[in-house]
């Protein structure tokens, strides 16, 4: 008997980009602050997001979780509109300025988050070893009975990024999650994202604005001023403008934009 649900015509669609941006254009009080962007963020890689403050990194995150207002064009995120209802339990988000309860330990954080994502008393088992898992993940393991409050502001983020990853996300959204760590940290921290990505095949899309972390990540985003000047690799970046470093490479193409821009200037 034929077999109709295999062969060549029925192979299975390829995983649509976990972020896939076509004329995206995001207006912040009257000012466009993210202006015609189009990139794709592959599955399975940490792709970061680099460009000086004030730049637009965090509107671009806040339009690919769908928090941000007045965005048009396309954004699509693990293959539905940006905002989709059915999006949230699958995209963990990491703000800046970490979220967790001061008054309560870090475990009751994770617990209290692990209720929200899956209630009830069946869940009982998975709730404890999904809380137990993330704590270990951030290396809190240590401090998991130690009042938030009361932790330094790197442990403090940790914490935020456990309560991202117990929902075992598909796409990771992390914004400056490195910032105020010392090196040592922040080395364990990007091993971590790198395991994330290799063991679980999480998508991982950080921001940074220290051009180092740049050579951490398998792609880059390079933005500056509401624009994409770069979507490529590390290597590929240094090879394209002839650098030794992603920042010389960065420092290059904003050099060539200013030129663009005067010559366009000069010559309208
Ligand atoms: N509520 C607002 N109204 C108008 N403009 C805003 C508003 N919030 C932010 N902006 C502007 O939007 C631009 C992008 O801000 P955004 O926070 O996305 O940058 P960023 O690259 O994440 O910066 P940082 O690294 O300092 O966090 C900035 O120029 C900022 O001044």
């Amino acid at each position: 008997m034929m077999n109709y649900s295999s062969g060549p015509l029925h192979r299975p669609e390829p995983d649509p980009p976990a972020v896939r941006a076509q004329d995206l254009t995001v207006v912040r009080g009257s000012r466009a602050v993210l202006r015609n962007l189009g990139f794709t963020v592959p599955r399975g890689q940490i792709t970061g997001l680099l460009g000086p403050s004030g730049c637009g990194k965090s509107t671009l995150m806040r339009s690919i979780v769908g928090t941000q207002a007045k965005v048009t064009g396309t954004l699509d995120v693990l293959g539905r509109p940006a905002g989709h209802p059915s999006l949230r339990a699958r995209i963990g988000y990491v703000t800046q300025a970490p979220s967790v309860y001061d008054d309560l330990t870090v475990r009751q954080n994770l617990e209290y988050f692990a209720a929200i994502l899956h209630p009830g008393r069946a869940a009982a088992g998975l709730r404890r070893e999904s809380v137990t898992r993330a704590i270990a993940d951030v290396d809190l393991t240590s401090h998991a009975d130690a009042l938030a409050g009361n932790l330094s502001g790197g442990q403090r983020s940790r914490v935020s990024l456990a309560v991202a990853l117990l929902g075992t996300p598909e796409l990771l959204v992390l914004d400056e999650p490195t910032v105020g760590l010392d090196p040592v940290l922040r080395r364990d921290l990007w091993q971590l994202f790198h395991d994330i990505a290799a063991e679980r095949g999480t998508t991982l899309l950080v921001s940074s604005h220290v051009m180092d972390e740049a050579e951490r990540c398998h792609r880059l985003l390079l933005m500056r001023a509401g624009e994409l000047l770069a979507d490529d690799t590390p290597d590929a970046l240094r090879d394209r403008t002839g650098a030794d470093t992603v920042e010389a490479a960065f420092l290059h193409l904003v050099d060539a934009a200013i030129a663009a821009g005067r010559t366009e200037e000069t010559t309208s």
